[in-house]
């Protein structure tokens, strides 16, 4: 079997999350000890986890894990970023050793890290928390080329959803968060935000790390020749990723699909990720009743691609970070979601039933 046949395999597994699960919870939540809809936003959130679980009330995630994809990226020939390539290989380094952010937030939030090479350029160390499963050195120009093979993205796409597998099957993680490394990865991920909602680059093309002006409008008419040159089909999101995507925004995918495949909720990050979450719910839109925001990026694209997921993010920090940090904020309240509908009493216990 080829290995986009195997992709197809995964996407036909995600199952609908339940509709009578979401409605029981949302039932349990009138009875609850407070005035009807006080919870806010909680309230859905729970009401999403029972229909994810297919049990009301859900069961409370107590087994975070954040996957950090990294890989690296031909277009950054095109001085897209002002960072040099060397800095993800360094930061995939980091990552293993406890200092990034990523680590500082997962230590606070009792999440593992678990991070995934699927296309880093350098050198890398062994070490327990890293996959290597290096699909290739980064990818190609994508404004010159077709960025990787379809077969080489089905490849990446099967690498993240094998960490998931893993880390759901043999670690007993009952949560999954996603991040991302690698310098210049916000070109593709608007370039695929662009393709996927047919927004154009000037509106989902934002300052990434940090560029000037003139760089901005350098990023943008990249972006704008990678789609004139590939007119990426959104029928084919496959080809879509392989044509001006990343090989960690693929890696993800494959994570958002195995955890959706599992029954297991997916929170997502950035615009990295938001870019994913759209060629895996184009893959397999069951697979979007398993996500859930867990902030709104500062990169424009990120807002474009939630509202056309119909995802609100739960926070709004003004980050532009990556590695998966605003995602593993968002575990806490993903936590306490759950935990309401289990715990609390109801108006009836009261005695106001
Ligand atoms: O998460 C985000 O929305 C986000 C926004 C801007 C930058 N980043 C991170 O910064 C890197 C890409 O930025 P750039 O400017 O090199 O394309 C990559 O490692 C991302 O994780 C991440
Ligand atoms: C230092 C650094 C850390 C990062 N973490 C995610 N993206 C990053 C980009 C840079 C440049």
């Amino acid at each position: 079997m080829s290995l986009e046949d195997r992709v197809r395999e995964l996407a036909v597994e995600v199952q609908p999350s339940g509709e009578g699960a979401v409605a029981e919870a949302g039932e349990r939540h009138l009875a609850l000890a407070k005035p009807p809809g006080s919870l806010g936003r909680l309230e859905g959130l729970g009401a999403r986890l029972a229909g994810m679980a297919g049990e009301s009330p859900p069961p409370v995630p107590g087994s975070p894990a954040v996957v950090v994809c990294a890989g690296d990226h031909g277009v950054l020939d095109r001085g897209v970023s002002p960072w040099p390539r060397e800095v993800t290989a360094a930061m995939v380094g980091n990552f293993c050793g406890g200092g990034a952010a990523v680590n500082a937030i997962a230590r606070t939030v009792g999440a593992r890290v678990s991070v995934l090479d699927v296309g880093v350029a350098g050198e890398l160390e062994r070490h327990p928390s890293l996959r290597g499963a290096r699909v290739r050195p980064g990818t190609d120009d994508l404004s010159r080329g077709p960025a990787m093979g379809r077969e080489e993205a089905a490849r990446a796409v099967l690498a993240g959803a094998g960490v998931a597998e893993e880390l759901v099957e043999s670690g007993g993680v009952d949560l999954l968060v996603v991040g991302d490394m690698g310098i210049a990865n916000t070109t593709p991920a608007s370039a695929l935000i662009s393709a996927l909602t047919d927004h154009p680059p000037e509106e989902t093309t934002g300052r990434g790390t940090g560029i000037d002006d003139e760089t901005l409008n350098l990023k943008v008419r990249v972006v704008r020749e990678a789609l004139e040159l590939h007119g990426p089909d959104p029928a084919d999101p496959l080809g879509v990723l392989a044509a001006v995507g990343g090989l960690e925004h693929a890696a993800i995918a494959g994570v958002i699909l195995m955890g959706a495949a599992c029954g297991v909720p997916v929170i997502l990050d950035g615009v990295v990720s938001n870019s994913a979450a759209l060629v895996a719910g184009a893959l397999a839109p069951d697979s979007l009743g398993y996500v859930i925001a867990g902030h709104l990026s500062v990169e424009p694209g990120a807002k474009i691609a939630l509202d056309h997921l119909g995802l609100e993010p739960l926070l709004d920090l003004d980050m532009r970070l990556g590695e998966g940090t605003g995602g593993l904020l968002a575990v806490p309240l993903v936590q306490a979601a759950a935990r309401l509908l289990v715990e609390m009493a109801t108006l009836e216990d009261l005695g106001f039933g």
